[in-house]
């Protein structure tokens, strides 16, 4: 049997870590790296998420907190950083979370990181195009990726904003007047092409998903996005 006092004292740390004295955000009077609750130093990939508050954003965070393969998870957003920032960091798996919120923290979110996903921006509204949230993704991209140019020039960068046909292109030139330009490294993220072609075409043929692998070219705007249904 536990004494009174131990069980206690184990109450206390549970409670301690249910209820912390601060949410993990980077930049605010209160909180330093060191504090971190996680204090992980493991070897890992670093990897930030800009737009992390998002719909996309909040999902993507908690898939890359399972991931062992990341020691470091940056969030940052322009609203609701801390809220998605907390909820993370509460899973148990290896990934130190940090928060950042604003275009103040930006640079620090970024310093150090290896992989930078960006689904910052406006989804589109029904009856909009892809191409209609250009306007305004445009921007958002252009200083985020100078942002990556500037703080971690060396990391890959996966592009989640749409229309991804147009935000990779200004990615690239953002990159190339900064010098720091590699092609290999630039990324726009159109996996959710392929996985729609395999769940509609197992669907047709009534077999499992897995089972069926449509190779898709082209883009991720509606004419552009080909699946070659001739390969399957
Ligand atoms: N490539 C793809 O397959 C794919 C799939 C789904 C969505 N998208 C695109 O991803 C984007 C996000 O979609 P969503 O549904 O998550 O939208 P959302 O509105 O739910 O989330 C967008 C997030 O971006 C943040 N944001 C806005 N301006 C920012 C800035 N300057 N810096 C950092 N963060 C900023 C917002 O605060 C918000 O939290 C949209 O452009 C959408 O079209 C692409
Ligand atoms: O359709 C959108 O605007 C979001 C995304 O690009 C999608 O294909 O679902």
């Amino acid at each position: 049997m536990n004494s009174g006092s131990e069980v206690n004292q184990r109450i206390a740390r549970i409670s301690a870590h249910l209820h912390p004295p601060t949410i993990q955000m980077e930049g605010s009077s209160v909180l330093s790296r060191a504090s971190c609750r996680a204090k992980g130093g493991a070897p890992g990939f670093k990897v930030a998420i800009l737009g992390a508050a998002g719909g996309i954003g909040q999902s993507l965070s908690m898939l890359v907190k399972m991931n062992p393969l990341v020691s470091v998870l940056h969030l940052y957003d322009v609203v609701n950083a801390p809220g998605v920032t907390a909820d993370v960091s509460h899973m148990d798996t290896g990934a130190v979370v940090r928060g950042f919120l604003g275009q103040q923290q930006l640079e620090n979110a970024l310093t150090g990181m290896d992989l930078v996903i960006i689904p910052a921006g406006v989804p589109r509204k029904p009856g909009m195009t892809r191409d209609d949230l250009f306007k305004i993704n445009a921007g958002i991209v252009k200083t985020l990726c100078e942002g990556v140019a500037k703080c971690c020039p060396r990391a890959i960068v996966g592009l989640i904003s749409n229309p991804v046909n147009s935000t990779v292109p200004i990615a690239a030139e953002v990159f190339k007047k900064a010098g720091t330009f590699d092609p290999k490294k630039l990324l726009g993220v159109t996996t959710l092409d392929v996985v729609r072609a395999n769940t509609f075409v197992a669907e047709v043929l009534g077999i499992d998903p897995r089972e069926v692998n449509v190779p898709v070219v082209g883009g991720h705007a509606g004419v552009t996005i080909l699946p070659l249904l001739s390969q399957v």
